[in-house]
């Protein structure tokens, strides 16, 4: 299930949230004051085990359509991570650095589950992303993101660049002191 959970940044703020909601309209509600988009929109079924990013993009070529039809995000990719993806501690540790893109960062999660944090102003927001979860953060939004050590997802990204996923590392370790993917029992 979506949860939205919302921490202070001061000292043991994210011991316990001040804000917790698994309510897609509330969450939206939340979140959308803040220029954050969140919508629940419908997935394809399963997909294939041996689908690639291509197959993928094929299945969900109305839902990019409807993305790419403003102009803003000419290119569209496939992230699918499983438990046993050779790579997994290496990426989980990348996304797992507090970042910033010069673009909106658009997802829409069509499998699995991840966890997006966002940092903003002197707040902290986890949002426990499943499929059928679209978002869409703002430029310059700092923020990390926890896979999990055992990944489990699938989301098509939204970029406005033909080089696809830029980041800029803020290098604060923030990440450290908030809960991950596995502390929500996801
Ligand atoms: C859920 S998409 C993979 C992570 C990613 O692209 C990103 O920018 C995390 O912050
Ligand atoms: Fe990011
Ligand atoms: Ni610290």
């Amino acid at each position: 299930m979506t949860l939205l959970q919302v921490f202070g940044t001061g000292p043991a703020a994210s011991a316990s949230p001040n804000l917790s909601s698994s309510d897609p309209a509330a969450i939206a509600a939340t979140l959308a004051p803040m220029g954050i988009g969140f919508e629940r929109w419908q997935v394809q079924g399963g997909l294939s085990p041996e689908a690639d990013p291509a197959a993928i993009l094929a299945v969900y070529a109305t839902e990019i359509a409807r993305v790419q039809a403003g102009g803003s995000y000419p290119t569209v990719d496939a992230i699918r991570l499983t438990p046993n993806h050779p790579d997994r501690q290496a990426l989980r540790q990348k996304f797992l650095a507090e970042h910033t893109h010069s673009e909106d960062e658009v997802r829409f999660f069509v499998e699995g589950r991840g966890l997006f944090c966002l940092h903003i102003g002197d707040l902290v927001l986890q949002l426990l992303c499943e499929a059928g979860d679209w978002i869409s953060v703002p430029a310059g939004t700092k923020h990390w993101f926890d896979m999990g050590p055992e990944p489990h997802f699938c989301a098509l990204r939204f970029f406005d660049n033909p080089a696809g996923w830029v980041a800029e590392f803020t290098g604060d370790q923030i990440a450290d002191h908030y809960p991950r993917l596995d502390d929500l029992g996801a």
